[in-house]
């Protein structure tokens, strides 16, 4: 199994009180598989792959990714698999302002040591960036933006892909366009996607679905 998530638990403290937002989660994911992670609004999606991206850390529960339990990491270990394994696709796109699109795109490759220029190429052009290669961030729209952190991550080639809503600002022809690419990725590599979603549309596209409520899968 890519990813075993078992008895993942998780409580915020807030001015409220103690919030238990994640009460034993279960779920796996395989090599090649992509899963629709769907919910209310605070039912705990993003707290889910914040955890498993090694952003933050379970209170309780495993989380193995190839064999390894990342819960027992040390920070520059955790900073390692996300430079290297796991590729985030966040809604805040962290692009750097002082690159080119060009370079933006092959930032995470490079630090990964896989660039190909070929494949960046390909990417580029699925996700209708080809003529915009030359410019820098603060010149493109927010949806463009989206596009080139959806680029930067599948040109690194990760072997697990964590995505937060990452077609939110697109309209519907560029989303499933996007949606394309990232599954022909999981299909071409072996990769895995964990992908949350409000979409009932885009989570029909994905071979599994779970539904987070309660602090529970289903
Ligand atoms: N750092 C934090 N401190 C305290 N409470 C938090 C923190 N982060 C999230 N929460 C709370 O935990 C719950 C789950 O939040 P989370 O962002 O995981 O939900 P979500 O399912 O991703 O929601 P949405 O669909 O609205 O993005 C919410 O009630 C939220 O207010």
């Amino acid at each position: 199994m890519l990813l075993t998530l078992t008895g993942i638990e998780k409580t915020y403290p807030t001015s409220e009180g103690p919030l238990r937002v994640l009460a034993g989660v279960d779920l796996t994911l395989a090599a090649g598989q992509s899963l629709a992670l769907t919910g209310e609004s605070g039912s705990g999606k993003s707290t889910l792959l914040h955890l498993v991206a090694g952003l933050d850390r379970p209170d309780a529960g495993a989380i193995w990714l190839e064999g390894q339990d990342i819960t027992q990491l040390d920070e520059p270990q955790l900073a390692a698999l996300r430079r290297g394994r796991v590729g985030l696709v966040f809604q805040q796109f962290n692009l750097i302002p002082s690159l080119n699109i060009v370079d933006n795109l092959a930032f995470q490759a490079r630090l990964a040591g896989r660039h190909d220029p070929v494949w960046q190429a390909e990417l580029a052009g699925a996700l209708g960036l080809s003529a915009l290669l030359r410019r820098y961030p603060e010149e493109l729209s927010g949806g463009q933006q989206q596009r080139v952190a959806i680029g930067r991550v599948l040109a690194a080639r990760p072997r697990l892909v964590l995505a937060d809503e990452p077609t939110g600002n697109l309209d519907e022809t560029t989303a499933d366009a996007v949606m394309g690419l990232m599954l022909r990725l999981v299909a071409q590599t072996g990769a895995g996607l964990l992908m949350v979603t409000h979409s009932p549309r885009l989570a029909r596209r994905l071979d599994g679905r779970l539904h987070l409520a309660g602090g529970r899968v289903a």
